[in-house]
């Protein structure tokens, strides 16, 4: 095979075919090329297998070839290519071998120590096919690019070697200790199971032995978190030297490996096993257990993360960082660039399809079950019910989040010290509605620290707010991951990025442009302000920024050695086990139900305009009725026709029935249309944390059907009291107001259950009143008061699907429809809806009531879509 000999500024090398060379800025390629016109890791040239290749790595400013930029062309002796600039870019000639001296030992040496990193890497995909736009001439690499910054180095050794900086009790470790759960990689670039830190602390098990795990004092081995139950587990030691775990019915769950354990379940454990139970963790070291207390100094890091769409789109690309523990991390980027899709795939809302995220070397994904209960997130609409005080929102979510059986004090103290600590004590008293902007981003927050998560994540805490609570919250959250958490914000406001330690820029498309300290991102991209660099986004935003990114040096130094690992492809196995990885819910579903219906309540009673507003609707729809022929009753018209032998229709009856039932069905559907919608984030991260669904569908049941049920009890009673009315009904006897109000009450919980699915179903708040009065219109013409449906055939079926048919039909078996709207088109004919016999009016009630019931199976299926993907069953 030809060997080639390369020439450039004086120095030649002579090229073997069996390898490819690395040419650019990297002091670690092949070929060196200091000019910083060149990109860290430019182009390759390689034999192809016929000839040789030059190869464009992604660099910047181009592989040039008589003038054009290529991308990848074969050469030979006597081509020229120059790299950076089409004229007076580093200009490497090439020769036939012999034509010219070979390599010097040194530079044969360097080259192939750089050969492996330089397959490490990626070459990105594509770039642009016509000259480099303006900004590209204008780009020009900080000279301290050049050095390895200290931070970082400290964190990559870490990351390598946990265990060296920090292993006092290491002669009592036996075999772990010497292979600790650190970042081994596995064949195929797996990251172990397990992946805690040296221990907390060591307890004897002696064999035959059984230690018990809780909360409370008298366990043997006594956790202080409110995440553990008073009795949370128990190790047994069998004499046979063999050793289990046994749940004790715990609310938040003991976990093996990252999966729960059934509740009251066992499982043996080995040296292998990890147990994770609250924020501690056990590992069986030499017969004693190890104690590792996660007290939020994680790492965090996310290599390939990969999110692709229906259709094959990917709308997140290959996205790699890595941060230390006690970081805070900012991420940028366009609108469109995928900032929420990354957010969604780090906190496990939506996993990856390609790609891990690494909680201190633990699989997130896969130990998501255990894991989720140290992430807090708090997205950016407020998770707070506005109307409450702070005290009491916080109150409401302690006791949804905390397990069932810790007590109000232990709850009251944990509240009151989240509040010191965000400095929110004063405000405690104020409704989260009267306070400023940035103090109710605290109040978020506080709500997230409850239960201590060692990472938090942030979706636009800013956003809205003016420069000084911008500067407030970046601050406070500076202040949380020096406290010992790691910290991702996702923001738009560039001001505050200085006090970050890492700075993600997203590019179009979804994929990293940036990754490293902020204070060098502007000079990365060669610009003085974000604005310019965000317009060089939208401007270009066809050009490959991703390999750019990769191509550069600070991917070198920041990103490089997280990317190394190869992806992982996962998706449909995360996806198969959705039971495996549900977590469980730290309250019972009646405890949660009780909690949910008095937060409902307190919600309700402190907003006097609601309250306010229920009562005046029914009445005015109940009054109005009334003028509506004053004087006439409800009953059957007593004159009858001569030629048809039919009663005259007795107009006022059906009238009022008609605006009673629609007064019924728009109060009803408007108490609840907007009920869904507005709380849907505080459902969305209620729903992570371990919330009932059927519990919270019922608590809006419960609470919403009973302000309905009692609305339509108003609207019957105003309207039917003043109206004669028949002296015995069908089934209560001589209570026929009482008969009467039924099917309005029942319409009403109906009309709100169809009110509910609306809410479920929608994306934004605006698009129910819309629905809501189109809603109450159809009912108006289903009623059958309008126009006979009986007898008029598809019509009459589809009517059986509208809440407000069935109560007119039930109220009209009592005032006995059939003669007081009788069918004069064809006289023999009546509506068997419309009977007046018991049955009927039990089959209209019972008609409507599992209209209302299909309704509620069909809000639970809609509320489903709005749940993170790993919580949908
Ligand atoms: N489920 C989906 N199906 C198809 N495309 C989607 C889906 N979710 C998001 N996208 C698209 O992916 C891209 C990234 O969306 P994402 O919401 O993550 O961006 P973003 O950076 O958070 O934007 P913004 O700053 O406006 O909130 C957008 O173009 C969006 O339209």
């Amino acid at each position: 095979m030809p060997e080639l000999v390369l020439e450039l500024n004086g120095q030649t090398w002579t090229l073997d075919p069996s390898r490819p060379y690395a040419l650019g800025r990297d002091p670690g390629g092949d070929v060196v090329i200091d000019d910083a016109r060149v990109s860290w890791r430019h182009a390759t040239i390689s034999w192809g297998g016929r000839s040789w290749v030059v190869e464009d790595h992604g660099s910047t400013n181009g592989t040039f070839v008589q003038g054009h930029r290529i991308q990848h062309m074969e050469i030979g002796p006597g081509s020229a290519v120059h790299l950076g600039n089409a004229t007076d870019g580093p200009r490497l000639s090439l020769a036939a071998a012999g034509a010219a001296a070979g390599a010097t030992p040194h530079q044969q040496a360097h080259a192939q120590q750089a050969h492996a990193q330089a397959h490490a890497q990626q070459a990105p995909a594509q770039y642009p096919q016509q000259g480099a736009p303006d900004w590209q001439q204008q780009q020009h690499v900080p000279q301290q690019q050049q050095q390895q910054p200290q931070q970082q180095q400290a964190w990559q050794h870490q990351q390598q070697q946990p265990h060296q900086q920090q292993q006092p009790q290491q002669q009592h470790v036996p075999h772990q200790a010497q292979q600790p759960h650190a970042p081994q990689q596995q064949p195929g670039g797996a990251v172990p199971a397990h992946g805690d830190r040296s221990p907390t602390s060591f307890h004897q098990v002696a064999l035959g032995h059984v230690m018990r795990i809780g909360r409370a004092l008298e366990n043997e081995l006594v956790v202080s978190d409110l995440q553990v139950s008073r009795h949370h587990a128990e190790f047994h030691a069998t004499p046979d030297g063999r050793f289990e775990i046994r749940d004790l019915g715990s609310h938040n769950g003991t976990y093996v490996n990252g999966q729960p354990l059934a509740k009251s379940g066992s499982a043996a454990i080995g040296p292998s096993d990890i147990v994770g139970v609250g924020h501690s963790t056990f590992r069986l070291v030499d017969g004693r257990l190890s104690e590792f207390v996660d007290t939020g100094e994680v790492s965090f890091s996310a290599r390939h993360l990969t999110v692709t769409v229906d259709g094959g789109k990917q709308i997140l690309k290959d996205v790699s960082f890595g941060v230390p523990e006690k970081s805070l991390v900012a991420v940028i980027g366009p609108s469109g660039s995928g900032k929420s899709t990354l957010l969604k795939a780090l906190t496990g809302y939506r996993p990856a399809n390609q790609g891990d995220v690494l909680y201190d070397n633990r699989n997130l994904y896969k130990q998501f079950a255990e894991l989720r209960q140290r992430i807090g997130l708090v997205p950016q609409d407020d998770i707070l019910h506005k109307e409450l005080t702070v005290k009491k929102a916080l109150k409401y979510a302690a006791k949804l989040r905390f397990p069932a059986d810790t007590s109000e004090q232990e709850r009251e103290q944990r509240i009151g010290e989240v509040l010191r600590e965000l400095k929110l004590d004063i405000h405690k008293d104020k409704k989260v509605t009267s306070l400023s902007g940035g103090q109710r981003k605290r109040v978020s927050v506080a709500l997230e620290l409850l239960t201590k998560p060692s990472l938090i994540f942030l979706d636009e805490p800013t956003s809205g707010l003016d420069p000084g609570m911008d500067r407030d919250v970046m601050q406070l959250l500076r202040g949380l991951a020096d406290d010992g958490r790691t910290v991702l914000v996702v923001t738009h406001s560039v001001a505050e990025l200085a006090i970050c330690d890492k700075l993600l820029v997203m590019a179009p498309g979804g994929a990293v442009a940036y990754f490293g300290p902020p204070e060098e991102a502007l000079n990365f991209f060669g610009y003085s302000t974000w604005a310019d660099v965000f317009s060089a986004f939208e401007n270009y935003r066809e050009y490959d920024w991703a390999g750019r990114w990769k191509g550069s040096q600070h991917y070198q130094m920041y990103a490089a050695d997280i990317d190394a690992v190869a992806p992982q492809q996962h998706s449909q196995q995360y996806m198969a086990q959705p039971q495996a990885m549900r977590p469980p819910k730290p309250q019972g579903w009646g405890s949660q139900l009780f909690t949910l219906i008095r937060r409902y309540v307190s919600v309700i009673a402190s907003d006097k305009g609601f309250l306010a507003l229920t009562v005046i609707l029914p009445a005015v729809l109940g009054a109005v009725s009334l003028l509506i022929d004053p004087d006439k009753g409800l009953l059957v018209n007593p004159t009858v026709n001569p030629q048809t032998g039919l009663h005259v229709p007795n107009g006022t009856a059906t009238t009022v029935l008609l605006i009673l039932a629609v007064g019924a069905c728009f109060a009803g559907a408007a108490n609840s249309v907007r009920e869904l919608i507005k709380e849907r984030v505080i459902y969305e991260r209620e729903r992570a944390t371990g919330l009932s669904r059927s519990a919270y569908l019922m608590s809006k049941v419960i609470v919403l059907g009973t302000i309905t049920v009692l609305q339509g009890l108003m609207v019957g009673a105003i309207g039917f009291a003043s109206r004669e009315l028949p002296d015995e009904g069908l089934i209560l006897g001589g209570s026929v107001l009482l008969e009467l109000s039924l099917p309005i009450m029942a319409l009403g919980f109906t009309a709100m259950m169809f009110g509910l699915v609306i809410s479920s179903l929608v994306k934004t708040a605006e698009k129910t009143m819309p629905l809501l009065v189109m809603f109450a219109i159809v009912q108006v013409v289903f009623t059958g008061c309008l126009f006979i449906l009986h007898g008029t055939v598809g019509v009459n079926q589809f009517s059986f699907l509208m809440p407000s048919r069935w109560a007119v039909a039930a109220a009209g078996t009592t005032l006995d429809f059939n003669k007081i709207n009788p069918n004069t088109d064809d006289p023999g004919s009546t509506d068997p809806l419309w009977d007046h016999e018991a049955l009927s009016w039990f089959l209209d009630m019972g008609a409507l009531i599992v209209l209302g019931v299909l309704c509620g199976f069909l809000v639970a299926r809609f509320l489903r879509r709005h749940e993170p993907e790993v919580m949908r069953k």
